[in-house]
């Protein structure tokens, strides 16, 4: 079955770290700051195409815990609003691929996984201190 295409971030440096992932089959080895990342493909809340989208791995109990931080910008990554669009879809860890259904998580169950995802990736902490939006993190439940 020929699988739809997914495009590619605009952004250099997250072009090069999903070719990588693209090209080895896995996300093994592809890090920043040494922590690793998982591969999203998430379908555009607009346009209906499918998006590359990595982001930091932060794994507990077979759920993911995705933050849309983009470094503490302003303003939510755009693909914030292609998750709320479209909560079903795969998520790439090391050569395993599996669906997920994401929600966006508040109060103590936030709270819980933001924990795990600063002790996953500890600039989470640096980026929230940037900006006065409260950073969202979506967690991902195995379909
Ligand atoms: C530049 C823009 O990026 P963005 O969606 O704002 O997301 C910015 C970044 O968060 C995104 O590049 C992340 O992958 C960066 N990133 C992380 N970003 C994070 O926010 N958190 C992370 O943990 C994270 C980790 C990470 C690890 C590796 C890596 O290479 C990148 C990583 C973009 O991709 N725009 C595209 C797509 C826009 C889009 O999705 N449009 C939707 C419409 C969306 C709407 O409703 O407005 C559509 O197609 O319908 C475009 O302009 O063509």
């Amino acid at each position: 079955m020929a699988s739809e295409s997914a495009e590619l971030s605009p952004t250099d440096w997250v072009q090069d770290q999903t070719k990588t992932i693209l090209e080895t089959g896995t996300t093994a080895g592809v890090e920043i700051l040494g922590s690793p990342v998982v591969l999203l493909t998430l379908r555009g809340a607009k346009t209906g195409k499918l998006r590359y989208t990595p982001v930091m791995r932060v794994e507990h109990g077979g759920s993911y815990a995705v933050v849309a931080s983009k470094g503490g910008a302003p303003e939510h990554p755009t693909w914030y609003y292609n998750i709320k669009a479209h909560p079903e879809f795969p998520l790439q860890d090391g050569t395993v691929t599996n669906e997920y259904v994401a929600r966006e998580a508040e109060g103590a169950e936030r709270a819980e996984w933001w924990a795990r995802a600063v002790e996953a990736y500890p600039p989470y902490a640096e980026y929230q201190t940037k900006t006065d939006r409260q950073i969202p993190v979506f967690v991902l439940d195995p379909k």
